[in-house]
């Protein structure tokens, strides 16, 4: 938008005066975020109306992603960035007396989200937007997020995530578009007169689901799209109720949009949690349904004019929530009803981990959703009569949606769905050639592969904008719209004057980031270390563990020989732990204790330092990030569908370190071998092991001097305040089988590292390597992954340029 400082200025002021009715010397910082949050959304809201206008009257197919996690971070700045008024804005607040970077900081980072899914979320309703792809967020709009991490004594707390404590600037409450969800309750079938099975209800409990919409602002181009979380709330009550039950009523009916599961890649089957995936995918279809009513097309063309994507199996209730309405509110009949169904439906798997594929027991989906049950027996039955023709029935067996008392969220979603895509294509491969081989051999087309994705504008130009500045300088700015434009920094691969202008950058953030680990920790950092980077959900497969053994092994190193030739390392790990997760926050408390131990030992020189920053989301992972020179992507290989942080590390010209697991493979085949660190096991190499059971860790802790007394030293009290965890660990490993292969890849791991600390000390080389993987960056820009999604899974397209 055209925007100059004076118009700016002049409209802050006014907005000063309408919502505080005072002048801006007199306003506090938050109130001054409150302001210049209330103009934003002033100068989006044509644009989101109009937007809105022409979806309608091109009668525009639209795509609607639901997720039960949205990880947004801090919307301000992207929103100035988006609307293309970042530098007026800051220019116009400074000349006011006012620093846009200390407002910033008043905005909550609304934790809607446990890590990469909810992430990536995120990311690609920022790209639909800026692609002019009409997609738009369902979710929920949970009052605490994912929880406050603080660390005590060494130990994660966790804290309620209040965020709305304030308000949400960004939202606009939309209680005329509420609708009602029902729980519970009895649900039989009569036959019509016409001979038609008809359900009827009885006794269900119903759910106000109020919607919050909050924009989407595509970058400078006018486009603004919704993202639409819902609350649940009483529904009117008749005078008869009595105030304890309504009391009553109400905290059942509050919670499900209370608080977020804080499980990442875990499936916990709680009665509350299915009350949640009911809620916002009831909520969200029918929305969508009464929305679509508006066209004045007929039902039997709802594919093509919406698209429902399905992320993960947590909103997989869709198919036969869609399938209720256009059976019972719409009488279709079940063939055409289910055509259309698998038409507007498809999903996205994000893990092969066992643990997090969720089966709901039927009686509790039976209790809850009678009717929803009822339609799911019926899918599965005509399924499995279906395939029993056609396949093995021992395929029919493993495949079909209900088995031993549970329903399979998995096979719902992909029986239920046209596409299903996995996010990696090793990852992808696994599905069709392992997890999934069975569905892959009824659906083969149905598979297919998008590779993650992360948005440029938050991961570089919002993080990194001196780097972006370098950019700009060397190769103009078409990247910002067309990352891939970005390889064109190649040809710079040898110019000297370049590859020292970004070592100053790169050492600029590490001191902008050493500064803000002073003031908030009181641990001095040297920028002139090597900042080693681990951020990511604590959980054994990421492999925390094994980066924290090396750790020990060079401090051990430096003990024996203080003078040893090693250069100076900040390990920096940022990382949550799900709160009944014992072994992960046992690991935790390992490396705080660890951390402790080298931080204080004065003996070696400050030549190793851990800093393990607290309470790990978004708005750190902005500072983190581009003060990174090693990104740790080091999962057991075939364990991380994808990684994102591994992307965004690589934009801001980290070297991975690697495993060939999930995207990494691909980040390897962008910049060639010579620009990344690959080592460990492959993943055939992994499930060789699993064949032939041959993989026996004590044989790797008794043969392996280094390795023994790194595990030793979590047992034999080196590691102080760390008794218990220290044992839990050592057993896991040494006893207990180590599931994800630490020991056997605790050589190579090392021995990667060691090039590391050669490959760093040639800065050329170095920067060199970091050019050539900010080159290679652009392909994992969101922006074309939801294009993918669009052109080859949604077949939505703009025409919004048309009119
Ligand atoms: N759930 N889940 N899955 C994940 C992440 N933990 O959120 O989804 C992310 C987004 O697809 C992946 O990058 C990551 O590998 C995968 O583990």
């Amino acid at each position: 938008m055209d925007l100059s400082k004076r118009k700016f200025k002049d409209d802050y002021k006014k907005m000063m005066t309408e919502v505080y009715s005072m002048d801006i010397s007199e306003a506090e910082p938050t109130e001054q975020f409150f302001v210049l949050g209330n103009l934003v959304r002033t100068y989006s809201s044509k644009n989101w109306s109009h937007t809105n206008q022409v979806y309608v009257e091109n009668k525009q197919k639209q795509t609607y992603y639901f997720s039960m996690e949205f990880l947004l971070g801090r919307m301000l700045k992207s929103n100035l960035l988006n609307l293309g008024i970042l530098n007026t804005v800051r220019d116009g607040l400074y000349d006011l007396g006012i620093d846009l970077e200390t407002i910033v900081q008043m905005e909550p980072d609304p934790g809607l989200g446990n890590g990469g899914l909810g992430r990536l979320a995120a990311c690609f309703i920022d790209s639909m937007a800026t692609s002019e792809i009409p997609g738009h967020g369902n979710g929920i709009r949970f009052k605490y997020g994912l929880f406050k991490q603080k660390f005590v004594n060494g130990y994660q707390v966790e804290l309620p995530e209040n965020w709305l404590q304030n308000g949400n600037v960004w939202e606009t409450r939309k209680m005329h578009a509420a609708v009602t969800v029902r729980l519970y309750g009895k649900v039989w079938l009569e036959k019509t007169a016409s001979g038609v099975l008809e359900p009827h209800y009885e006794g269900a409990q119903k759910v106000l689901a109020v919607p919050y919409d909050t924009a989407v602002i595509g970058y400078k181009n006018d486009v603004v799209n919704t993202l639409r979380l819902w609350s649940a709330e009483v529904p009117a009550q008749d005078e008869s109720t009595d105030y304890w039950s309504f009391i009553h009523q109400r905290n059942q009916i509050e919670s499900i949009s209370e608080v977020l599961y804080p499980d990442d890649s875990n499936y916990e089957g709680r009665l509350l949690r299915l009350k949640q995936e009911y809620f916002f995918v009831s909520a969200g279809v029918q929305s969508i349904i009464r929305h679509y009513k508006k066209m004045r097309v007929p039902m039997l063309h709802l594919a093509e004019k919406v698209a429902i994507h399905i992320n993960d199996t947590h909103p997989a209730l869709s198919v036969p929530e869609l399938m209720r309405i256009l059976l019972d509110e719409e009488k279709m009949d079940w063939e055409h009803a289910w055509n259309v169904t698998v038409n507007v439906m498809s999903y996205t798997n994000h893990t092969i981990m066992s643990e997090a594929l969720e089966k709901w027991p039927i009686d509790m989906i039976s209790t809850l959703l009678p009717r929803i049950y009822q339609i799911i027996c019926e899918i599965d039955r005509r399924f499995t009569m279906k395939m029993s023709t056609l396949f093995d029935p021992s395929i029919v067996e493993r495949t079909r949606i209900i088995e031993c008392g549970h329903v399979k969220m998995a096979h719902l979603a992909i029986i239920g769905s046209h596409s299903i895509n996995g996010v990696a294509q090793l990852h992808t491969t696994i599905l069709k050639e392992k997890v999934l081989h069975d569905f892959y051999l009824i659906y083969p087309s149905k598979f297919n592969n998008k590779t993650n994705g992360i948005t440029q504008r938050r991961w570089l130009m919002l993080a990194n904008e001196p780097l972006c500045n370098l950019i700009n300088r060397k190769i103009g700015n078409d990247w910002e719209t067309t990352p891939t434009e970005l390889k064109m920094l190649k040809a710079f691969r040898d110019d000297e004057k370049t590859l020292i202008e970004l070592a100053k950058i790169k050492h600029q953030n590490k001191e902008r980031f050493a500064k803000h680990i002073q003031k908030t920790m009181g641990l001095v950092l040297n920028p002139d270390a090597i900042f080693d980077v681990q951020i990511k959900r604590l959980h054994a497969y990421k492999r925390q563990l094994l980066n924290l053994l090396h750790i020990l092994s060079l401090y051990f190193q430096l003990k024996d020989h203080p003078e040893a030739d090693l250069h100076p390392r900040v390990f920096i790990f940022g990382a949550k732990a799900a709160p009944s997760y014992t072994y992960a926050k046992q690991i935790i408390k390992l490396i705080n204790s660890v951390a402790d131990l080298i931080n204080q030992d004065t003996t070696i020189k400050e030549k190793l330092k851990i800093v393990f920053v607290e309470n790990y989301g978004v708005s750190l992972a902005e500072k983190i990030i581009p003060a990174a020179d090693i990104s740790e992507q080091i999962s057991l290989a075939s364990k991380e569908a994808s990684g994102t942080s591994n992307m965004k590390l690589m934009l801001n010209g980290a070297i991975t370190l690697a495993t060939l697991d999930g995207a990494n493979v691909e980040i390897r085949d962008r910049v060639g071998s010579n620009n990344i660190i690959i080592f460990g096991l492959r993943e055939e190499e992994v499930y060789q092991y699993y064949h032939d059971g041959s993989y026996h860790s004590k044989s790797y802790y008794d043969r392996n001097p280094v390795l023994r007394r790194v595990l030793n030293a979590l047992i034999d009290g080196t590691i102080p305040d760390a008794e218990a965890e220290g044992r839990s660990v050592f057993d896991s490993l040494v006893y207990y089988g180590d599931e994800y292969f630490v020991l056997r890849d605790f050589d190579a791991y090392s021995a990667a590292q060691k090039q590391i600390d050669q490959l760093y000390r040639d800065t050329l080389k170095w920067q060199r390597m970091a050019l050539i993987n900010i080159a290679g960056a652009g392909t994992f820009s969101s922006d074309y992954t939801v294009q993918q999604y669009a052109s080859q899974i949604w077949d939505v397209f703009s025409r919004i340029r048309d009119i």
